[in-house]
Protein backbone atom coordinates (compact mmCIF):
# COMPACT_ATOMS: atom_id res chain seq x y z
CA UNK A 1 0.00 0.00 0.00
CA UNK A 2 1.63 3.30 -0.80
CA UNK A 3 1.60 5.86 2.36
CA UNK A 4 -1.12 8.96 1.67
CA UNK A 5 1.68 11.52 1.18
CA UNK A 6 -0.92 14.30 1.45
CA UNK A 7 -1.81 12.95 5.18
CA UNK A 8 0.98 12.90 6.35
CA UNK A 9 1.75 16.10 5.11
CA UNK A 10 -1.23 17.52 7.15
CA UNK A 11 -0.22 15.70 10.47
CA UNK A 12 2.87 16.92 9.95
CA UNK A 13 1.91 20.52 9.90
CA UNK A 14 -0.60 19.56 12.59
CA UNK A 15 1.52 18.60 14.98
CA UNK A 16 4.32 21.13 14.32
CA UNK A 17 1.60 24.14 15.16
CA UNK A 18 1.14 21.48 18.85
CA UNK A 19 5.07 21.97 19.58
CA UNK A 20 5.52 25.24 18.67
CA UNK A 21 3.11 26.63 21.07
CA UNK A 22 4.59 24.24 23.63
CA UNK A 23 7.03 26.88 25.19
CA UNK A 24 4.12 29.83 25.05
CA UNK A 25 1.61 27.20 27.19
CA UNK A 26 4.84 26.78 29.79
CA UNK A 27 5.61 30.25 29.82
CA UNK A 28 1.96 31.69 29.83
CA UNK A 29 0.52 29.24 32.16
CA UNK A 30 -1.17 30.88 35.44
CA UNK A 31 -0.58 34.23 33.68
CA UNK A 32 -3.43 37.02 32.96
CA UNK A 33 -4.55 38.08 29.75
CA UNK A 34 -6.99 41.01 28.93
CA UNK A 35 -8.52 40.95 25.64
CA UNK A 36 -10.22 43.70 24.22
CA UNK A 37 -12.64 42.66 21.98
CA UNK A 38 -13.72 45.84 19.82
CA UNK A 39 -17.35 46.53 18.64
CA UNK A 40 -15.95 46.14 15.30
CA UNK A 41 -14.30 42.73 15.42
CA UNK A 42 -17.72 41.50 17.36
CA UNK A 43 -19.79 41.84 13.61
CA UNK A 44 -19.61 38.53 12.33
CA UNK A 45 -21.57 35.45 13.80
CA UNK A 46 -18.54 32.76 12.81
CA UNK A 47 -16.06 35.60 14.22
CA UNK A 48 -17.48 35.85 17.40
CA UNK A 49 -18.01 32.35 17.98
CA UNK A 50 -13.96 31.75 17.06
CA UNK A 51 -13.63 34.48 19.97
CA UNK A 52 -15.26 32.40 22.42
CA UNK A 53 -13.52 29.61 21.61
CA UNK A 54 -10.39 31.13 22.47
CA UNK A 55 -10.88 33.02 25.54
CA UNK A 56 -12.03 28.58 26.45
CA UNK A 57 -8.99 27.57 25.19
CA UNK A 58 -6.82 30.48 27.16
CA UNK A 59 -8.55 29.46 29.97
CA UNK A 60 -8.59 25.18 29.83
CA UNK A 61 -4.60 25.92 28.91
CA UNK A 62 -4.42 27.01 32.45
CA UNK A 63 -4.14 31.08 31.36
CA UNK A 64 -5.94 34.03 33.37
CA UNK A 65 -8.07 35.48 30.44
CA UNK A 66 -10.13 38.53 31.00
CA UNK A 67 -12.40 40.35 28.53
CA UNK A 68 -12.96 43.62 28.15
CA UNK A 69 -15.40 44.43 25.31
CA UNK A 70 -16.08 47.83 23.12
CA UNK A 71 -19.72 48.17 21.43
CA UNK A 72 -18.83 51.82 19.88
CA UNK A 73 -20.97 50.61 16.27
CA UNK A 74 -23.69 48.89 18.78
CA UNK A 75 -24.18 52.34 20.25
CA UNK A 76 -23.93 53.99 16.79
CA UNK A 77 -27.03 51.81 15.87
CA UNK A 78 -29.16 52.11 18.48
CA UNK A 79 -29.05 56.14 18.70
CA UNK A 80 -29.66 56.25 14.97
CA UNK A 81 -32.37 54.31 15.55
CA UNK A 82 -33.85 56.35 18.42
CA UNK A 83 -32.87 59.12 16.11
CA UNK A 84 -30.39 61.00 18.86
CA UNK A 85 -27.36 62.25 17.37
CA UNK A 86 -23.57 61.76 18.18
CA UNK A 87 -20.04 62.99 17.36
CA UNK A 88 -16.49 61.86 18.39
CA UNK A 89 -13.89 64.16 19.63
CA UNK A 90 -10.07 62.43 19.30
CA UNK A 91 -11.66 59.27 18.85
CA UNK A 92 -14.15 59.72 22.31
CA UNK A 93 -18.12 59.96 21.87
CA UNK A 94 -19.18 63.42 22.98
CA UNK A 95 -21.50 61.63 25.43
CA UNK A 96 -24.57 63.65 25.95
CA UNK A 97 -26.93 62.31 29.58
CA UNK A 98 -29.19 61.25 26.89
CA UNK A 99 -26.34 59.24 25.01
CA UNK A 100 -25.23 57.86 28.55
CA UNK A 101 -28.18 55.74 28.71
CA UNK A 102 -28.11 54.73 25.36
CA UNK A 103 -24.12 53.72 25.97
CA UNK A 104 -25.03 52.04 29.40
CA UNK A 105 -27.77 49.79 27.81
CA UNK A 106 -26.17 48.89 24.61
CA UNK A 107 -22.78 48.03 26.61
CA UNK A 108 -23.95 46.57 30.21
CA UNK A 109 -27.50 45.01 28.67
CA UNK A 110 -26.67 43.72 25.21
CA UNK A 111 -22.75 43.39 23.72
CA UNK A 112 -22.03 42.36 27.38
CA UNK A 113 -24.87 39.78 27.18
CA UNK A 114 -23.68 38.76 23.65
CA UNK A 115 -19.99 37.86 24.72
CA UNK A 116 -20.74 35.67 27.70
CA UNK A 117 -23.74 34.05 25.83
CA UNK A 118 -20.97 32.97 23.69
CA UNK A 119 -18.36 31.91 26.05
CA UNK A 120 -21.00 29.87 27.72
CA UNK A 121 -21.92 27.65 25.23
CA UNK A 122 -18.79 26.13 26.29
CA UNK A 123 -20.07 25.57 29.68
CA UNK A 124 -20.50 27.69 33.23
CA UNK A 125 -17.44 29.98 32.38
CA UNK A 126 -17.95 33.93 32.02
CA UNK A 127 -19.20 36.32 34.07
CA UNK A 128 -20.77 39.85 33.33
CA UNK A 129 -19.07 42.51 34.96
CA UNK A 130 -20.09 46.59 34.15
CA UNK A 131 -17.10 48.77 35.32
CA UNK A 132 -19.62 50.20 37.89
CA UNK A 133 -19.32 46.92 39.55
CA UNK A 134 -17.79 46.18 43.22
CA UNK A 135 -16.37 49.70 42.52
CA UNK A 136 -14.36 47.97 39.58
CA UNK A 137 -14.00 51.79 37.79
CA UNK A 138 -14.28 54.88 39.48
CA UNK A 139 -13.92 57.50 37.29
CA UNK A 140 -13.89 61.69 37.03
CA UNK A 141 -14.93 63.89 33.70
CA UNK A 142 -12.41 63.65 31.19
CA UNK A 143 -11.77 67.02 28.93
CA UNK A 144 -10.34 66.16 25.20
CA UNK A 145 -7.65 67.89 24.18
CA UNK A 146 -7.32 69.38 20.65
CA UNK A 147 -5.42 72.14 19.11
CA UNK A 148 -3.51 72.51 22.26
CA UNK A 149 -7.42 73.18 23.79
CA UNK A 150 -9.86 72.13 26.47
CA UNK A 151 -12.63 70.43 25.26
CA UNK A 152 -16.04 69.47 27.17
CA UNK A 153 -17.16 66.58 25.79
CA UNK A 154 -19.95 65.67 28.42
CA UNK A 155 -20.03 62.08 30.62
CA UNK A 156 -16.48 60.54 29.22
CA UNK A 157 -14.84 59.37 32.30
CA UNK A 158 -10.92 58.83 32.66
CA UNK A 159 -10.16 56.15 35.57
CA UNK A 160 -8.63 57.31 38.27
CA UNK A 161 -9.00 53.91 40.95
CA UNK A 162 -9.53 50.03 39.75
CA UNK A 163 -10.62 47.75 42.41
CA UNK A 164 -9.49 44.54 40.37
CA UNK A 165 -11.03 42.37 43.67
CA UNK A 166 -14.03 41.26 42.10
CA UNK A 167 -12.18 40.27 38.72
CA UNK A 168 -9.58 38.56 40.77
CA UNK A 169 -11.75 36.22 42.28
CA UNK A 170 -13.63 35.46 39.57
CA UNK A 171 -10.38 34.35 37.49
CA UNK A 172 -9.45 32.26 41.03
CA UNK A 173 -12.66 30.52 40.66
CA UNK A 174 -12.15 29.89 36.96
CA UNK A 175 -14.24 31.93 35.68
CA UNK A 176 -13.90 34.61 32.44
CA UNK A 177 -14.55 37.59 33.69
CA UNK A 178 -16.59 40.05 30.89
CA UNK A 179 -16.28 43.86 31.46
CA UNK A 180 -18.09 46.69 30.15
CA UNK A 181 -16.15 49.98 30.12
CA UNK A 182 -19.00 51.74 31.74
CA UNK A 183 -17.66 53.66 35.56
CA UNK A 184 -19.00 54.85 38.34
CA UNK A 185 -17.55 58.16 39.71
CA UNK A 186 -17.49 59.20 43.19
CA UNK A 187 -19.82 62.37 42.73
CA UNK A 188 -22.27 60.10 41.51
CA UNK A 189 -22.52 60.35 37.97
CA UNK A 190 -22.00 57.61 35.39
CA UNK A 191 -19.17 57.57 32.84
CA UNK A 192 -18.72 56.53 29.52
CA UNK A 193 -15.28 55.27 29.38
CA UNK A 194 -13.41 53.78 26.02
CA UNK A 195 -12.86 50.35 26.16
CA UNK A 196 -9.49 50.57 24.91
CA UNK A 197 -8.55 52.57 28.08
CA UNK A 198 -10.45 50.65 30.48
CA UNK A 199 -8.44 47.15 29.14
CA UNK A 200 -5.33 49.15 29.71
CA UNK A 201 -6.13 49.95 33.27
CA UNK A 202 -7.41 46.56 34.29
CA UNK A 203 -4.17 44.68 32.73
CA UNK A 204 -2.13 46.78 34.98
CA UNK A 205 -4.32 47.19 37.87
CA UNK A 206 -3.77 42.85 37.55
CA UNK A 207 0.01 42.64 36.85
CA UNK A 208 -1.56 41.17 33.38
CA UNK A 209 1.09 39.41 30.96
CA UNK A 210 -0.54 40.99 27.89
CA UNK A 211 -2.64 43.72 26.44
CA UNK A 212 -4.01 42.21 23.40
CA UNK A 213 -6.44 44.71 21.42
CA UNK A 214 -8.94 43.10 19.12
CA UNK A 215 -9.82 45.57 16.14
CA UNK A 216 -10.76 45.79 12.22
CA UNK A 217 -7.67 46.60 10.76
CA UNK A 218 -4.26 44.36 10.68
CA UNK A 219 -2.63 46.30 13.01
CA UNK A 220 -0.92 49.94 13.71
CA UNK A 221 -0.18 51.39 10.01
CA UNK A 222 3.09 53.38 9.58
CA UNK A 223 0.23 55.67 7.32
CA UNK A 224 -2.70 56.60 7.61
CA UNK A 225 -4.94 56.98 5.27
CA UNK A 226 -2.60 53.99 3.39
CA UNK A 227 -0.39 55.57 0.56
CA UNK A 228 -3.20 54.48 -2.10
CA UNK A 229 -2.48 54.00 -6.05
CA UNK A 230 -2.10 50.02 -4.92
CA UNK A 231 0.97 50.32 -2.60
CA UNK A 232 0.05 47.84 0.47
CA UNK A 233 -0.41 49.57 3.69
CA UNK A 234 2.74 48.93 5.67
CA UNK A 235 1.94 47.55 9.18
CA UNK A 236 4.52 48.11 11.86
CA UNK A 237 4.76 44.69 13.43
CA UNK A 238 6.94 45.98 16.55
CA UNK A 239 7.05 49.54 18.17
CA UNK A 240 8.67 50.61 21.25
CA UNK A 241 7.17 52.88 24.35
CA UNK A 242 9.50 55.61 22.92
CA UNK A 243 9.00 55.09 19.28
CA UNK A 244 5.01 55.19 19.82
CA UNK A 245 4.75 58.37 21.81
CA UNK A 246 6.47 59.92 19.17
CA UNK A 247 4.10 58.93 16.36
CA UNK A 248 0.56 59.56 18.57
CA UNK A 249 0.39 62.74 17.67
CA UNK A 250 0.71 62.34 13.98
CA UNK A 251 -2.55 59.35 15.00
CA UNK A 252 -6.06 59.82 13.91
CA UNK A 253 -9.85 58.79 14.75
CA UNK A 254 -10.18 55.01 16.54
CA UNK A 255 -6.22 54.78 16.99
CA UNK A 256 -5.42 57.53 19.55
CA UNK A 257 -7.43 55.68 22.04
CA UNK A 258 -6.24 52.93 21.24
CA UNK A 259 -2.33 53.38 20.85
CA UNK A 260 -2.89 56.14 24.29
CA UNK A 261 -3.83 52.41 25.84
CA UNK A 262 -1.16 50.38 24.70
CA UNK A 263 1.07 52.53 25.87
CA UNK A 264 0.09 53.39 29.18
CA UNK A 265 -0.60 49.35 29.65
CA UNK A 266 3.56 49.21 29.26
CA UNK A 267 4.77 51.97 31.28
CA UNK A 268 2.42 50.27 34.28
CA UNK A 269 4.69 47.38 33.78
CA UNK A 270 2.66 45.33 30.92
CA UNK A 271 5.02 43.54 29.06
CA UNK A 272 3.56 43.26 26.13
CA UNK A 273 0.83 45.33 24.45
CA UNK A 274 -1.19 43.83 21.40
CA UNK A 275 -3.20 45.37 18.44
CA UNK A 276 -4.51 42.61 16.50
CA UNK A 277 -6.79 42.09 13.19
CA UNK A 278 -10.25 40.88 14.80
CA UNK A 279 -11.33 39.61 11.73
CA UNK A 280 -9.05 36.81 11.38
CA UNK A 281 -10.52 33.70 12.56
CA UNK A 282 -8.41 32.71 15.89
CA UNK A 283 -6.84 36.39 15.50
CA UNK A 284 -5.68 35.50 20.06
CA UNK A 285 -4.90 31.62 19.84
CA UNK A 286 -2.37 32.86 16.87
CA UNK A 287 -0.80 35.87 18.41
CA UNK A 288 -0.55 33.97 22.29
CA UNK A 289 0.59 30.53 20.88
CA UNK A 290 2.69 30.83 17.94
CA UNK A 291 6.60 32.09 17.79
CA UNK A 292 6.36 35.10 14.74
CA UNK A 293 2.73 36.47 16.18
CA UNK A 294 0.38 38.82 14.09
CA UNK A 295 -0.36 42.60 14.29
CA UNK A 296 1.62 45.06 15.71
CA UNK A 297 3.60 44.35 18.94
CA UNK A 298 4.54 47.38 21.48
CA UNK A 299 6.97 46.70 23.89
CA UNK A 300 8.25 48.86 26.90
CA UNK A 301 11.56 51.49 26.83
CA UNK A 302 14.70 49.64 26.23
CA UNK A 303 16.85 50.79 29.54
CA UNK A 304 20.17 50.91 29.32
N1 LIG B 1 -2.39 54.48 11.69
C1 LIG B 1 -3.51 53.75 11.69
N2 LIG B 1 -3.42 52.41 11.53
C2 LIG B 1 -4.54 51.65 11.53
N3 LIG B 1 -5.81 52.14 11.68
C3 LIG B 1 -5.97 53.47 11.83
C4 LIG B 1 -4.83 54.33 11.85
N4 LIG B 1 -5.27 55.60 12.05
C5 LIG B 1 -6.61 55.54 12.14
N5 LIG B 1 -7.05 54.25 12.02
C6 LIG B 1 -8.47 53.86 12.13
O1 LIG B 1 -8.70 53.34 13.45
C7 LIG B 1 -9.71 52.32 13.37
C8 LIG B 1 -9.68 51.44 14.62
O2 LIG B 1 -10.23 52.12 15.74
P1 LIG B 1 -11.76 51.88 16.20
O3 LIG B 1 -12.66 52.15 15.02
O4 LIG B 1 -11.98 52.69 17.43
O5 LIG B 1 -11.77 50.32 16.46
P2 LIG B 1 -12.42 49.43 17.62
O6 LIG B 1 -13.92 49.54 17.51
O7 LIG B 1 -11.91 48.06 17.27
O8 LIG B 1 -11.88 49.92 18.95
C9 LIG B 1 -9.36 51.61 12.08
O9 LIG B 1 -10.46 50.92 11.53
C10 LIG B 1 -8.91 52.78 11.17
O10 LIG B 1 -10.02 53.28 10.47
C1 LIG C 1 -15.89 57.50 25.40
C2 LIG C 1 -16.14 56.53 24.30
O1 LIG C 1 -15.86 56.83 23.15
N1 LIG C 1 -16.68 55.36 24.63
C3 LIG C 1 -17.00 54.31 23.68
C4 LIG C 1 -17.26 53.04 24.48
C5 LIG C 1 -17.38 51.81 23.60
C6 LIG C 1 -16.08 51.51 22.86
O2 LIG C 1 -15.00 51.95 23.19
O3 LIG C 1 -16.29 50.65 21.81
P1 LIG C 1 -15.21 50.22 20.67
O4 LIG C 1 -14.09 49.56 21.37
O5 LIG C 1 -16.02 49.28 19.84
O6 LIG C 1 -14.80 51.46 19.91
C7 LIG C 1 -18.25 54.70 22.83
O7 LIG C 1 -19.15 55.36 23.34
O8 LIG C 1 -18.29 54.26 21.67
Amino acid sequence: MTPDTNLFTGAHAKAAVLIEALPWLRRLRGQTVVVKYGGHAMTDDALRSGFADDMVFLLHAGLRPVVVHGGGPQINAQLDRLGIESAFTAGLRVTTPEAMQVVRMVLVGQVNRDVVGAINRHGPFAVGMSGEDAHLFTAERKHAVVDGGKVDIGQVGEIVRVDPGAVRALLDDGRVPVVSSVARGDDGEVYNVNADTAAAALAVALGAAKLVMLTDVEGLYAHWPAPGDGEPAQVISHITAGELRTMLPGLSSGMVPKMEACLAAVDGGVPRAHVLDGRVPHAVLLEVFTDEGIGTMVLPEVRS
